[in-house]
């Protein structure tokens, strides 16, 4: 394990390497996060649910453990995430009785949430996922129907952008997506992030989930995704990296194991998408896997509960796969 080459090293005058992580892999992934990654985000314990389970309550612990590993191995933290239509506790869309606050109850205590986690963590966290997931999958609708947007209307995103801005100026503040490179959904994204922009709204980057799988997002796809928000004049992030060996459609729940084809297919994916990445380092600053090894993983529970997936450059005993060599070849 330690003998070979650290990824963050081979990657080092291109862009950060990231991992996600939780209390169970900061315990079993320690060694590996240590050798190969110079960067973090919690995979949930930063998120609104995680930190602040009722309105006068506030829950750091796990948050804090994750920021103390960070500071110990002289990683970067990416804070994960302030605004999101999930894993965000009932009570904050709530009056006392029950009923459903208005709109400037909810936007501050948007306020107060943003700026007690952010001042938290100020100066320790280089790039916030303010909001997450805001845009609709639908071809009718620019946003997602979310409470955020029920009770407190469109500009929440950007009220969000500047409580965060306020809160710690010298974090990069992203918006962060999934299926960020289907061409109907990157032009929605697109749109909403040039509306921010052009309002003055402080936003400094756009990040690209990169839940990606064997076949999709094809690489000329990745590119025009990349090429497009690059024209904002933002930065760019690859928040949550992983190549399924299943496409989305694909409900088979057969194997224990990955075929030879999958692992060699996945090999090559990783080496084409790493050098498209590093054609575009101008603009990439950070790349992050949404894990770290095979061990765990959350496509073991989505789109199909319970069914095993092999999606990292690193098995499940975190020796690389031939994933991990192409992706140094290409370094
Ligand atoms: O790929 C998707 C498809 C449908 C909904 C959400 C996503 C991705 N959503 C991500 C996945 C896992 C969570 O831990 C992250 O916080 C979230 O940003």
């Amino acid at each position: 394990l330690t003998e070979n080459l650290k990824l963050h090293e081979a990657f080092k005058q291109h862009f950060l390497i990231g991992a996600a992580v939780n209390p169970l892999t900061l315990d079993t992934q320690s060694e590996l996060l240590k050798h190969h990654f110079n960067s973090v985000t919690a995979e949930n314990e930063m998120k609104f649910v995680s930190v602040h389970p009722a309105e006068n309550e506030y829950t750091f612990d796990n948050a804090d453990r994750l920021m103390s590993f960070a500071k110990e191995n002289g990683m970067g933290v990416r804070g994960h995430t302030l605004v999101w239509h999930n894993q965000t506790p009932n009570w904050m869309f709530e009056k006392a009785d029950g009923s459903t606050v208005d709109r400037e109850t909810l936007l501050a205590r948007m306020k107060s949430h943003i700026e007690t986690v952010m001042t938290r963590y100020k100066g320790s966290i280089y790039a916030w996922d303010v909001v997450n997931e805001a845009v609709s999958d639908k071809s009718e609708e620019l946003l997602r129907p979310s409470k955020w947007l029920d009770i407190a209307g469109e500009d929440f995103i950007s009220k969000a952008f500047e409580f965060a801005h306020t809160a710690d100026p010298d974090a990069l503040l992203f918006y962060n997506d999934y299926n960020e490179s289907v061409p109907e959904k990157r032009e929605k994204i697109y749109t909403l992030v040039k509306s921010l922009k052009d309002k003055g709204v402080p936003i400094h980057g756009v990040g690209l989930q990169a839940h990606w799988n064997l076949e999709s997002p094809s690489l000329d796809l990745i590119r025009q995704a990349i090429e497009r928000y690059a024209s904002l004049g933002l930065k760019l992030h690859i928040t949550e990296l992983d190549i399924s060996v299943f496409n989305h459609d694909d409900r088979r729940t057969d194997l224990k194991e990955p075929t030879t084809e999958m692992m060699e297919r996945q090999a090559e994916r990783y080496g084409q998408i790493f050098k498209l990445f590093k054609e575009y380092s101008e603009y990439i600053t950070s790349v992050t896997f949404w894990g770290a090894a095979d061990d765990y993983t959350w496509l073991n529970n989505f789109p199909v509960r319970g069914r095993k997936n092999w999606p990292f450059p690193f098995d499940a005993e975190h020796k690389p796969k031939q994933s991990y060599w192409e992706l140094v070849n290409v370094a």
